[in-house]
C-alpha cells in the first residue's frame, strides 16, 4: 500500500519529497525507482519528513512504536493506513499532542481508481486534514468521516475489492461451465461491471430503479435474482459486512 501511494504522487506529480523505511531492504529497490530517497533507520525518516505515513500490518504496531523510542512528534503530521488501529492507540503511544490521521484506502489506487475514508484527532487541523485529503483525492475518491466508523468503513471501500474480485471469478467460472471461453466472459463481464457502475454514477438513478430497467417480468433477470435472493445473497453481504467490522476490532487497538 505504501508504494501504491508513493508512486501515485510521483505519477501525479503531486509536490513532494519522498522518503521510505522499511525493515525489509528488498523493498527499497521499488522505492528508489520513482525517485523514493531511502532510510537505513527510522530516525533519519523521522527527522527528514513532515509527514509520515504508518503502512505496517496492524500486528507490527507495537514494535514499530517501540522503535520510535519517544522521537519528539513536534508538528508532524502522522497518517495511519491501518485496519483497526485508533488515532487513540497512537496517541497514547507517539504524545497526547501528536497529530494523528486515520485512513482506510484501497489498493485501487494502485491505478488512480481508490476510495478512501479519513478521520484526523483533535490535533490536526482542517487546513491538514485537507493536505492529507488531497493526497488520496491525486489517487482517487476521499472521503471524511468519524472514526467511530473507521471500522465498519472497510467492508465498503478496504476490502470490498476483494469481494469485487470474488465476484468477477464466480460469473467468469459460471460462464466456462456453461461453455464459453474464460477470457471473452472476462472481457464482457468486466464491461458490464463498469458499464454498471457508469450508470449508477452518471444517471443519478438508484440501484432498485437501474434494478427495475434491467428486469422484464418473467425474464431472465428475474430468474437470476430470484435465484441469488433464494441464496440469501443479500443476507450474505450483510453478514460478510458484519464479519469484516468484527474482525478490524479484535486485531484493533
Ligand atoms: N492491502 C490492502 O488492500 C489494504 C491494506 N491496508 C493497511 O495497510 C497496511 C499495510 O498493508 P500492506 O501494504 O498490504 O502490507 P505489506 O505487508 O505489503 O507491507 C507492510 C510493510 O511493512 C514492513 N514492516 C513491518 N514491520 C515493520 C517495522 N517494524 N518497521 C519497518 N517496516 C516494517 C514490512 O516489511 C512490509 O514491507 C496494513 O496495516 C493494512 O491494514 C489498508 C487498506 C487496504
Ligand atoms: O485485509 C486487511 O486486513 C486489509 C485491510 C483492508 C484491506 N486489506
Amino acid at each position: 500500500m505504501a508504494y501504491a501511494i508513493a508512486s501515485g504522487l510521483v505519477e501525479k506529480n503531486f509536490p513532494c519529497r519522498l522518503f521510505h523505511f522499511d525493515r525489509d531492504s528488498a523493498k527499497y529497490v521499488r522505492f528508489e525507482s520513482i525517485g523514493s530517497s531511502s532510510c537505513w533507520k527510522l530516525e533519519e525518516l523521522l527527522e527528514a519528513c513532515d509527514t509520515v505515513f504508518f503502512a505496517v500490518k496492524p500486528q507490527n504496531f507495537d514494535e514499530l512504536l517501540a522503535q520510535m523510542n519517544g522521537f519528539p512528534t513536534g508538528e508532524k503530521l502522522f497518517v495511519s493506513i491501518a485496519a483497526g488501529i485508533s488515532t487513540g492507540y497512537l496517541a497514547a503511544s507517539l504524545g497526547r499532542g501528536a497529530k494523528i490521521v486515520r485512513a482506510m484506502p484501497n489498493t485501487p489506487l494502485l491505478v488512480s481508481m481508490g476510495a478512501t475514508a479519513l478521520c484526523a484527532n483533535e490535533q490536526v487541523t482542517p487546513q491538514e486534514l485537507c493536505y492529507v485529503q488531497q493526497i488520496f483525492s491525486q489517487l482517487g475518491v476521499c472521503e471524511i468521516i468519524e472514526e467511530e466508523l473507521m471500522n465498519a468503513i472497510i467492508a465498503v471501500n478496504g476490502s470490498s475489492p476483494a469481494v469485487v474480485y470474488l465476484f468477477v471469478k464466480a460469473f467468469v467460472d459460471g460462464a466456462k461451465e456453461q461453455g464459453i471461453d474464460e477470457q471473452l466472459a472476462f472481457r464482457l463481464f468486466c464491461q458490464s461491471v463498469l458499464g454498471s457502475v457508469e450508470m449508477l454514477q452518471s444517471t443519478g438513478k438508484s440501484p432498485e430503479e437501474l434494478i427495475r430497467m434491467v428486469t422484464s417480468p418473467g425474464g431472465t433477470t428475474l430468474a437470476i435474482l430470484d435465484s441469488l435472493e433464494q441464496s440469501h445473497f443479500s443476507e450474505a453481504i450483510a453478514d460478510s459486512m458484519r464479519a469484516c467490522t468484527r474482525r478490524a476490532q479484535e486485531i484493533g487497538k
